[in-house]
């Protein structure tokens, strides 16, 4: 619907302008002074509105502000009077898209309105978009009502209101990259662009062009300037996922960047400036990795800033039911499967699994068990791995057995370590994976330090 009202005082120029209007298809309300203007405009969905200046109870050049505060995404076309080109200027400052002199730019008036509400339109479409992406990406959108969790978004939630560099750890599929988003979404620069970049997918010179950016004839093929998501994180923010990967000299341009936010593009002898906000993301100890010089130690200390660590799902088994619950009605919803729910054997089986690959397996298992069933999800429509996997906490080992001086081994490094996993894992020299694995299936507490 197009619609558009028109204010103005003489009774017949009104109805002249309604009737030419609504032949185009617009539909069109009509006021005869302010005030009833300022009333349609709180009460309809209007477009466009064709505003006289010279009014009973007003004028239209101070009524701009008035209309535009009932709904400011609504354009607003002045209609002046010949040789008071003045109000038409002054109009424009106080919001106005343009203005008509009447009279002279009649065949001027259709046009003009249609692009009026062409352009308050897609400014509509825009909020409704922007609406959508800032609750997808909300703090709010992260499932799980665990104690670390909520701990973790509170931590998060700090961080976002302020530009520091953030260090997102965490196992694979823990949600490092919806916690960037959130973070950006929810701060100062969510209007901007959040650029992302994984450093696991491309070789160092991909990675560098894509980073800085190319200038023209920088090497064959480069026939134009490239902006980089340096540039495009202008005023934004940059997520560099799996830093880890990143090739160490790269990482040497990074840290030089993250000091002067200035960087030279491949194939250019002037700085180009960036203001953007860096999050990173890794799932590997970078601590360890500096020390054994696989990572660089003075980019880990700039990145270090503000660690925030996310609980991998085996340690916030509470939240499986709810993840579970929203997974299951998300592709149901996609298969168009009604009324399918799960048994409690099916919880259980997820509740004890191991969750190596976190949520995104735990994702992906349910949409698995969703294609493979009718009714009520049930253990078998898991994935095998999953259906045949050990239960973790049924493991009893007699006091003689090596398993339990594994066992006990665990525990004491555990504790030397002050619950610490990373590092007990590499005191230990296993990987970390085996070490949840193992704290799983002896069923090691934590304990008060
Ligand atoms: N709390 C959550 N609620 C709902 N979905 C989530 C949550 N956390 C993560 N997910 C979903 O789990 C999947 C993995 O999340 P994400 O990609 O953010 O993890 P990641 O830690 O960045 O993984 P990787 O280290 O492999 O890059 C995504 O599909 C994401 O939408």
């Amino acid at each position: 619907m197009k619609t558009v009202l028109i204010i103005d005082d003489e009774d017949k120029l009104r109805s002249l302008l309604s009737r030419i209007i609504k032949a185009e298809g617009f539909e069109v309300l009509e006021a005869s002074d302010c005030k009833s203007g300022l009333r349609q405009m709180e009460n309809q969905d209007i477009d466009a509105v064709l505003c006289d200046v010279r009014l009973p109870d007003g004028n239209g050049v101070e009524m701009i502000g008035l209309l535009k505060a009932k709904n400011r995404l609504a354009e607003i076309v002045l209609l002046t009077a010949n040789g008071n080109i003045g109000d038409g200027v002054q109009a424009i400052k106080n919001g106005a898209m343009d203005y008509i002199v009447k009279g002279d730019d009649n065949d001027k008036i259709l046009p003009l309105l249609s692009r009026a509400v062409e352009k308050a339109h897609l400014e509509k479409k825009v909020r409704k978009l922007e609406a959508i992406v800032s609750t997808k990406f909300s703090f709010d959108s992260i499932i799980g009502e665990s104690q670390v969790l909520k701990d973790v978004i509170g931590l998060a939630k700090k961080v976002s209101q302020t530009d520091t560099v953030v260090l997102l750890t965490g196992e694979t599929g823990t949600g490092k990259e919806v916690f960037a988003q959130a973070i950006h979404h929810n701060g100062a620069r969510a209007a901007k662009n959040f650029v992302a970049l994984n450093c696991s997918a491309f070789g160092r010179e991909m990675m560098e062009s894509e980073l800085f950016g190319d200038k023209q004839g920088a090497f064959t093929g480069a026939f134009r300037d490239k902006k980089g998501l340096l540039e495009e994180a202008h005023n934004g923010t940059l997520f560099l996922d799996e830093i880890g990967e990143m090739p160490l000299e790269l990482q040497a341009k990074l840290l030089r960047v993250l000091e002067t936010h200035e960087f030279i593009k491949v194939g250019d002898t002037r700085p180009t400036k960036s203001n953007f906000r860096l999050i990173a993301a890794t799932n590997r100890d970078l601590k360890a990795e500096s020390e054994q010089k696989k990572f660089r130690a003075d980019l880990y200390f700039r990145l270090n800033v503000f660690q925030i660590l996310l609980p991998p799902l085996r340690e916030r088994v509470k939240d499986i039911a709810l993840l579970v619950n929203f997974f299951l009605n998300h592709f149901a919803e996609q298969t168009n499967k009604k009324n399918l729910g799960y048994s409690k054997d099916f919880l259980k089986r997820l509740e004890s699994y191991e969750w190596i690959g976190n949520i995104r397996e735990l994702k992906n298992a349910i949409e698995r068990a969703v294609i493979v069933s009718d009714q009520e999800l049930q253990p078998e429509s898991l994935p095998f791995n999953i259906q045949q996997s050990i239960p973790s906490k049924s493991h009893h080992l007699s006091a003689f057995s090596m398993a339990s001086i594994e066992k006990l081994h665990i525990q004491k490094v555990l504790n030397y370590c002050h619950g610490n996993k990373a590092e007990t894992a590499r005191l230990l020299e296993i990987g970390i994976a085996t070490l949840y694995r193992k704290i799983e299936e002896y069923g090691i507490q934590k304990q008060a330090h």
